[in-house]
């Protein structure tokens, strides 16, 4: 396995045991009619291993925090530290490097490269982050089930078999923090409780942290902890 292309330096005020913290984190957009706050104070903390549910209302928020924390975005204010890097600290190239290599991240919409076979689509993430590994991305395809699919393109696939791309994907660069917006939205009960499980059976295999948003508190009920989104902070329920 390759070394991070840009070290990172840890801050001396983060607990080097917390995966993700975020302290007071604030963000507004800007709009026709003026600023709107979104996110007001939010704190969060996650330990690696640790699965957690974000939930809350339809435009409470929750994509905005999932953005911020995957460094895809930049908050108005506050912090948020990624194995004890505070990633607003940091510069746009070593932004880059966070996105690559410590964190993943799985989209509702799947978002897999059409022109890309899904053996390509699986390999792109961890290419890019210099971490592919054939072992590993050999025993994650198995356990996806998607060995008998890796020569297929994205369109020739159902979506419960995407979207299983698109988590083997986040998860083949070995992140320490998998984000995941919504990953089984678009899916049938039964089929995104199955990406679910195997998701979370990985998480546990990789050791990363997880965090998941879902409107649904049947699915949020299996991992190990949940938050909601509230006028724009946030609460452990
Ligand atoms: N780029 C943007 N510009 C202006 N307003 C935005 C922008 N992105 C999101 N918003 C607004 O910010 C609020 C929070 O949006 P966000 O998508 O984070 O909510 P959410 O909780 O994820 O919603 P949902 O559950 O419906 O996906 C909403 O009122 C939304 O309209």
């Amino acid at each position: 396995m390759n070394a991070p292309t840009v070290s990172l330096a840890r801050a001396s005020d983060a607990p080097a045991a917390l995966l993700l913290r975020v302290v007071n984190l604030q963000k507004s957009y800007a709009t026709p009619q003026g600023p709107l706050p979104v996110l007001k104070d939010v704190n969060l903390s996650l330990a690696a291993r640790e699965t957690l549910a974000l939930m809350g209302e339809s435009g409470s928020g929750k994509s905005t925090l999932l953005h911020l924390i995957g460094a895809l975005d930049h908050a108005d204010s506050g912090e948020i530290f990624i194995d004890g890097v505070e990633t607003a600290r940091l510069r746009e190239n070593a932004r880059a490097a966070l996105r690559r290599e410590t964190v993943g991240v799985v989209f509702q919409q799947f978002n897999l490269i059409a022109s890309l076979t899904v053996a390509e689509n699986l390999a792109f993430q961890a290419r890019l982050a210099g971490r592919y590994d054939a072992d590993w991305q050999m025993r994650l395809t198995e356990r996806l089930g998607l060995t008998p699919l890796l020569s297929r393109y994205p369109e020739q696939l159902s979506g419960g078999q995407q979207q299983r791309v698109a988590v083997g994907r986040a998860l083949a660069a070995r992140p320490r923090l998998l984000l995941a917006d919504e990953p089984t939205g678009n899916l049938d009960e039964a089929t995104g409780d199955a990406v679910l499980a195997l998701t979370l059976d990985l998480v546990a295999e990789t050791g990363c942290g997880f965090l998941m948003v879902t409107h649904s508190a049947r699915l949020a009920a299996r991992l190990s902890r949940r938050a909601v989104l509230e006028a724009g902070t946030l609460a452990d329920s």
